[in-house]
C-alpha cells in the first residue's frame, strides 16, 4: 500500500530534471509527430503544466484557436481530489462538434493518467499529446515523446533554479 505520508515526488525516488533547452527540443519533436496527425482546428491547454507545450506546439504548427482547460490535483507534489477550476469553452466544444473531432488537447505529462482520464471525457474524438508518459498514464494519450518510469519524478523547468550540486566523492547522489 502507499505510504500516505510521502509526498508523489517522495515516493517516486527518481529524479528527472528538464532544462529549458531540453524542454523546447522535446516540444518541437512532439510538433513533428503531431503534424501527421492534425490538421487541427484548436488546442486545448490543461492549465497550468500544459500551457508552455501548447504555446510551443501552437507556434510550430501554425495555430492561432487556443482554450484551456484548468485542472488541479497535486499540491505541489500531493495528488489529492481532481478540480475542474475552468471549463472548456462553448466555442471550442463547437469547433469540435462537441466530442473534440479536430481538436488537439495538449498537457506536459501523464502521470497515474487521472487528469488525461477527466478531460477525455470531456472530448472523447479529440487527439490527446504530452511531452512526458509514465506507463500507468500512457494508454490514454495518442502520441507522446519520452517515457519515464513509474517511480520517476520530473522536475520542470519553471519549477526550478540553478544551484550548487555538490561532488560526487562528498556523497552526491
Ligand atoms: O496523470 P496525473 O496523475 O493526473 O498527473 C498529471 C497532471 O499532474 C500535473 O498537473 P497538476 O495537477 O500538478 O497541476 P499544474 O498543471 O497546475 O501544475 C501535470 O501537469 C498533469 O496535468
Ligand atoms: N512536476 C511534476 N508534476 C507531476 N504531476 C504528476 N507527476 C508529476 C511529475 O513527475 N512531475
Ligand atoms: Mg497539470
Amino acid at each position: 500500500m502507499a505510504d500516505k505520508t510521502l509526498t508523489a515526488e517522495e515516493r517516486a525516488g527518481r529524479a528527472f530534471p528538464v532544462s529549458w533547452d531540453q524542454f523546447h527540443r522535446d516540444c518541437r519533436a512532439l510538433t513533428w509527430r503531431l503534424n501527421d496527425a492534425g490538421p487541427f482546428a484548436a488546442i486545448i491547454a490543461i492549465t497550468r503544466g500544459g500551457l508552455v507545450p501548447a504555446a510551443i506546439v501552437a507556434r510550430e504548427l501554425g495555430i492561432r484557436v487556443i482554450d484551456t482547460v484548468g485542472i488541479a490535483s497535486y499540491d505541489h507534489t500531493r495528488q489529492g481530489e481532481l478540480n475542474i477550476l475552468k471549463a472548456i469553452s462553448e466555442d471550442t466544444l463547437k469547433l469540435g462538434s462537441g466530442t473534440g473531432k479536430g481538436l488537439l488537447i495538449v498537457d506536459d505529462l501523464v502521470d497515474t493518467g487521472k487528469t488525461a482520464q477527466l478531460v477525455r471525457e470531456m472530448l472523447p474524438d479529440a487527439h490527446f499529446a504530452t511531452v512526458y508518459a509514465k506507463p500507468k498514464g500512457r494508454p490514454l494519450v495518442d502520441t507522446f515523446i519520452t517515457e519515464v518510469s513509474q517511480d520517476t519524478w520530473i522536475f520542470f523547468p519553471w519549477d526550478t533554479a540553478l544551484s550548487f550540486a555538490p561532488p560526487l566523492r562528498d556523497g552526491a547522489a
